[in-house]
């Protein structure tokens, strides 16, 4: 694995909303799997009492933090607020990792070895020896679909820009203005992706296994789904309009 002392501190940013059955099973993974790794637990005041929880963590171990967010705002709102925690408390890589057990914290790695050579680095599942286990097939098809979607629309060569297990340097961040981020669903993870690109950063994929949960649900909604193909939509035209008429947009 890459030596975290030449990619400096690293901070791993677990968004949660009603994780209760998750939240200590996959802490103390990571814990295991990285230990000189902290944690950030971002939850969106979880009516099941995630919250608490990791409250209760943060007490016994104190490279596990908690951020208390007012209400559930989305995936995208949880993350930039924990990215700007992570940076104002001096961390050098920020990395995001689902609750539920799905990213597995003993490839994370792996990831952070990759990036001594990129500026993000993305958990593939659709990359060569990258794959997922006990998916619904719907959820598979409609994954697989999305990445196409977003390759063909926006011209980023990306096999999974949808993938939600991902190290970030601090810089790439500093980069893409993540201020000016308005997607809140999944799609909020083809937005950073695109904009790395964009800024001429260095994007690697990794592959990785991808696990289905156990235990809670999916936040996966209707609204997710079309907040995508419209913001998606949106870029694809700028882009492309951008390519016919020989001048760039995002
Ligand atoms: N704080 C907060 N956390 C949220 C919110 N919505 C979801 N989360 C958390 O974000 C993580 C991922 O949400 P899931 O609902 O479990 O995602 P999924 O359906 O398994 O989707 C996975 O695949 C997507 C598409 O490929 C990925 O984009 C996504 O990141 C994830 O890996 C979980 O830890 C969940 O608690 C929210 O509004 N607020």
């Amino acid at each position: 694995m890459q030596n975290t002392d030449d990619i400096g501190r690293v901070l791993v940013i677990i968004p949660t909303y009603n994780e209760r059955e998750n939240i200590e099973s996959i802490v103390a993974r990571v814990r295991t799997a990285v230990p000189e790794a902290d944690i950030l637990v971002a939850d969106d005041n979880s009516p099941d009492g995630t919250g608490k929880i990791a409250d209760g963590l943060a007490a016994d171990d104190e490279r596990v933090h908690v951020l208390h967010r007012a209400g559930k705002e989305g995936l995208g709102a949880a993350y930039i607020a924990g990215f700007h925690w992570g940076m104002d408390h001096g961390f050098d890589v920020l990395v995001e990792m689902d609750a539920d057990g799905s990213h597995q914290p003993e490839e994370l790695g792996r990831l952070l070895s990759a990036l001594g050579e990129a500026d993000l680095v993305i958990g593939s599942r659709w990359v060569r020896g990258g794959k997922v286990e006990n998916w619904p097939i719907n959820r598979e098809i409609l994954s697989r679909g999305a990445n196409i979607y977003a390759r063909l629309m926006l011209g980023i060569p990306v096999r999974d820009s949808t993938g939600g297990y991902r190290a970030y340097r601090a810089t790439t961040l500093q980069k893409i203005d993540i201020d000016d981020v308005a997607s809140q669903g999944y799609c909020f993870q083809v937005d950073l992706t695109l904009r790395t690109v964009r800024a001429g950063l260095r994007v690697a994929e990794v592959p990785i296994r991808f696990v289905e949960r156990t235990h809670g649900a999916s936040k996966m909604s209707r609204a997710i789904m079309v907040e995508a193909f419209r913001r998606i939509a949106g870029w694809g035209v700028a882009y492309w309009l951008g390519r016919l008429t020989g001048r760039e947009r995002h």
